[in-house]
């Protein structure tokens, strides 16, 4: 299946298919200097099927873990593209999940002031998610994706057959960022989620779809994209504030989510998905600990942070909360109405 984004100067096309790492040769022009980025937790034969058929490239690998979207490592790449004598007409390829997907993309905004981007998402999270929509970026510090730019893929290859070599941890952590999706757009995607078998081609489409109509609809998250962040102000400061390496991204939007789900049956039928995938518990926290990571949020100005709620399965509304107010929040706690 082919989706395309349509973003007036720089539209580009998602394939979405099984085998179709295998024709990578058919959908990104090869014939020209290729950085391919991945990590070392992406299975050889996925990065090599790619190598194969891009006859002028080099692989660079940096550590699995969120620890490796750092300025370091942004550096590392940018003098491994100098060092191979990458020019404006060559182009980056990364082949991994969120992390990679953001600091290969990043790298590929700045390098020359932009080279051309291709992502092979090979985690359920960046397949149902972050490959698509252009958010490149690195964390600072323990501050989630800091530094950063829009700057779109030329094309998305999904293939979920790379799924396979998956943990189920990880499998998991990245369906939350699909639940979320259901959970602002589509009641019908979270249904998915409460049948015996998951289905996760039907998941990773869906997802898909929902995300690119809301990016075609506000590349830049002057307002509608902000949707996209349901869960993510509470959960980014979870995801902070333990280390960014102690829970997954995706474990930590679903904890951000429970804060703002208004009401009690909706929240229970989360908490029964949440039981199904094995996802862990909020940890106890120290709310001003959180609350200074919110603080810094990107969706925050002077004292209040645009969030979003959800009463009801498919819909959200978008609140701006002072600081006070979420300090309430985390005082009353995720399992409260
Ligand atoms: O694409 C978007 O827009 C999103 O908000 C998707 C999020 O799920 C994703 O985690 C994103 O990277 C977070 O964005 P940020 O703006 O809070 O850094």
């Amino acid at each position: 299946m082919k989706l395309n984004v349509d973003l007036q100067n720089h539209s580009y096309p998602i394939y979405i298919e099984r085998n179709t790492i295998q024709k990578v040769h058919e959908y990104i022009p090869v014939t020209r200097k290729i950085a391919i980025i991945t990590d070392t937790g992406v299975p050889e034969k996925w990065v090599n099927i790619v190598k194969e058929q891009c006859p002028d490239s080099f692989i660079c690998t940096i550590p699995q873990g969120e620890p490796s979207k750092c300025f370091d490592q942004y550096k590392n790449l940018l003098e491994e593209m100098i060092s191979h004598n990458m020019s404006r007409k060559d182009a980056i390829i990364a082949v991994g999940g969120g992390v990679v997907g953001d600091l290969a993309g990043f790298v590929a905004a700045s390098y020359m002031r932009g080279i051309d981007f291709y992502n092979i998402p090979t985690t359920v999270l960046s397949q149902v998610d972050s490959s698509v929509g252009g958010k490149v970026a690195i964390d600072m510090g323990s501050y989630k994706n800091i530094v950063g730019a829009f700057w779109q893929p030329k094309t998305v290859i999904i293939d979920p057959n790379v799924l396979s070599t998956l943990s189920l941890r990880q499998q998991h952590n990245g369906l939350c960022e699909a639940l979320k999706m259901g959970l602002i757009l589509d009641d019908h995607l979270v249904s998915l989620f409460e049948q015996e078998t998951i289905d996760i081609d039907a998941i990773i489409t869906r997802s898909i779809e929902l995300k690119r109509d809301v990016v075609q609809q506000d590349e830049r998250e002057s307002n509608l994209r902000k949707i996209l962040n349901f869960g993510h102000t509470i959960g980014h400061a979870i995801e902070s504030a333990y280390g960014l390496n102690t829970y997954l991204h995706g474990e930590c939007v679903a904890m951000g989510m429970l804060f703002f789900i208004e009401d009690k049956t909706l929240k229970q039928r989360v908490l029964n998905i949440y039981k199904k995938l094995g996802l862990p518990q909020v940890p106890n926290y120290d709310t001003s600990t959180l609350l200074e990571y919110v603080t810094h949020d990107k969706k925050s100005s002077h004292n209040t942070v645009s969030t979003i709620l959800v009463e009801q399965s498919g819909s959200y509304i978008i609140k701006e909360l002072s600081f006070k107010e979420i300090q309430e929040v985390l005082e009353r706690g995720p399992y409260e109405e």
